[in-house]
């Protein structure tokens, strides 16, 4: 345990808790770094392959269960979220996507002042090292190893191409000047193995930053308005730590709202019904819960996929090529390739994600997912910009407790239309010249459904969260009632307290999530270290 006071204690080493954390250390602050999980060193999180058998672990996932969801027939989804070291990045599928420039300058209009994409960028560049090279989007040298896929199938190929022949453009990079079109996926790997924010932030971080783990904050105690410190649990043992400048909360979009409450922050109609006294009525706190729904067009094909690698001999040979060459389907992320694409007139940015997986899987009796005996691919379909919000609430008053999930992932009719409008598409691409001769049969939906009625009853049935919730701290001006943090990340009403992580995000960016919650990690630090040293001269004065 550290010898002197922290200046500060950063709760959560997730995606954007372990670059806040990193940053502000390298700046010269003490930093206690707090992580419920254990350590990312292990295999079976370095193997990107193997997220397969740890999502849904609990030593690797806090395994989170959303309440029945009747807008997709009553299935209580299952909500996984990182907890180890690394937080999502060291369970996800390292897809790695900032989003469209659209995304951040409607954040700012919403009153996050300083989020529009020319302000964000500097912290998209800094945090990555791109194996495409810097440019001016891009960057090396940064925390973050950005790769290409190194498990290669001729037939992902042949959908980029079909892509371009269904009337779709091709961009040199998503995560560059033009962030639609369609491109093969980068992901955050290094030399085929995943590369968390733990790794890139964590594992040559200054000493001036202490971690401790398998610790879980159960309370962040505020006296006078203002943050002491934070009350924990260890070896089931309680403790309290006090921090000289105050807590950053970095625990994710459905433990950070879950934290607050406990601490007595949030609606204070919800902390009376489980007893809990209101430090400061916030009702914004678990509210504005967004995630991306998506469903899945799957299709058999004559050509070699990973479902045919992962069989006997094949695999055997699968297993040699990751130790010798760190290549292979054992490197395999979720997707190949993708494109974000408008599905309709009038939109102002894509809309859809379509990502293409060389391999399929087919759900089991039990709701599992095994991979497809037979040569297959999948085109994944996700809706950007949904219209649902869900929230997130408490249990009870017991921080064991897991949180109260509730959202409709499809509770907006014009949210399944453009589901349905993205599978329609998708199917096209699979009809185009330079791919359809490999396909043997659609095996979901199946052609036989055709109307946009029968595919929205499919959408209905068949569509998931894609893991990506945000929102439910949202940052905004302190005239909307419903913000919790500032644009400065500072908690509206209470000294001494910032969140960053996904829970701050407004609106979900159009991509996967991950690259912008270490963005938020890494600016939201700067953010952090203005006001301590604001702070620290004013003490000194
Ligand atoms: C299965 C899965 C697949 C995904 N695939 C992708 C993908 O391919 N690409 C992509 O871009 N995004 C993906 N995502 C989403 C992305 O990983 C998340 O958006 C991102 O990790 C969120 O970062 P965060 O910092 O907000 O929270 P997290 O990374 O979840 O970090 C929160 C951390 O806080 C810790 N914590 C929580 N409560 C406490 C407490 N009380 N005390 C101490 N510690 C606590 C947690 O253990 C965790 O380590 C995926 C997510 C999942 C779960």
């Amino acid at each position: 345990m550290m010898a002197q006071q922290p200046d500060i204690i950063v709760i959560g080493g997730g995606s954007a808790g372990a670059a806040c954390a990193s940053r502000l250390a390298d700046a010269g602050q003490k930093v206690l770094l707090v992580e419920a999980g254990k350590s990312d060193k292990d295999l079976r999180s370095r193997i990107p392959a193997l997220m397969a058998n740890i999502v849904q672990t609990p030593d690797f996932d806090w395994c989170f269960q959303a309440e029945p969801d009747p807008s997709v027939g009553g299935r209580p989804d299952v909500w996984p979220a990182g907890k180890r070291l690394g937080g999502g990045s060291a369970i996800n599928g390292m897809m790695f996507i900032r989003g469209h420039k659209w995304d951040y300058d409607h954040w700012a209009k919403l009153g996050a002042t300083g989020w529009d994409y020319e302000s964000c960028l500097p912290y998209f560049r800094r945090m990555e090292d791109n194996e495409r090279g810097a440019d001016h989007w891009r960057g090396t040298g940064g925390p973050i190893a950005v790769s290409e896929i190194r498990s290669k199938y001729q037939i992902t190929e042949e959908w980029v191409k079909a892509v371009e022949e269904a009337g779709f453009p091709r961009s040199q990079d998503l995560n560059g000047e033009k962030a639609e079109g369609v491109d093969f996926i980068q992901l955050s790997q290094r030399s085929g193995l995943r590369w968390s924010a733990a790794r890139g932030y964590l594992e040559k971080a200054s000493p001036n930053l202490e971690i401790l783990l398998e610790t879980q904050v159960e309370r962040i105690e505020v006296e006078n308005g203002r943050v002491t410190g934070v009350s924990v649990r260890q070896n089931g043992e309680a403790r309290t730590i006090t921090s000289r400048y105050g807590v950053v909360l970095s625990a994710g979009a459905l433990n950070t709202p879950r934290l607050l409450m406990l601490s007595g922050i949030g609606p204070a109609e919800e902390l009376k019904k489980h007893g809990i006294s209101t430090v400061l009525d916030l009702p914004g706190v678990g509210e504005n819960l967004q995630e991306h729904p998506a469903t899945h067009l799957v299709n058999s094909v004559n050509s070699r996929t990973l479902n045919d690698d992962a069989k006997g001999l094949a695999g055997i040979k699968q297993v040699m090529k990751m130790a010798l060459k760190r290549s292979g389907a054992l490197t395999t992320g979720i997707g190949h390739a993708q494109a974000f694409i408008r599905s309709r007139e009038g939109l102002e940015a894509p809309n859809i994600q379509l990502a293409f997986s060389a391999f399929a899987f087919d759900i089991t009796d039990k709701g599992n997912l095994a991979l497809r005996s037979e040569s297959s691919v999948s085109t994944l379909v996700g809706l950007m910009r949904p219209s649902s919000r869900g929230r997130v609430t408490l249990r009870s008053g017991n921080p064991e407790t897991a949180p109260k999930i509730s959202h409709m992932l499809l509770g907006n009719e014009d949210d399944v239309m453009q589901l349905v409008e993205g599978l329609q598409i998708a199917r096209k691409i699979m009809g185009q010249p330079a791919i359809s001769g490999d396909v043997t049969a659609e095996v979901r939906p199946n052609e036989e459904l055709e109307s946009r009625e029968a595919l929205s009853h499919y959408v209905r049935a068949a569509t998931i969260p894609m893991y990506h919730p945000v929102g439910t701290a949202k940052m905004g001006a302190k005239s909307d009632p419903m913000a919790v943090v500032d644009a400065d990340l500072k908690l509206h009403g209470i000294e001494g307290l910032w969140v960053a992580d996904a829970s701050v995000m407004p609106t979900l960016p159009a991509g996967n999530t991950n690259a912008t919650a270490i963005m938020i990690g890494d600016k939201g630090s700067d953010h952090v270290l203005k006001a301590i040293t604001e702070k620290a001269s004013a003490m000194a004065a």
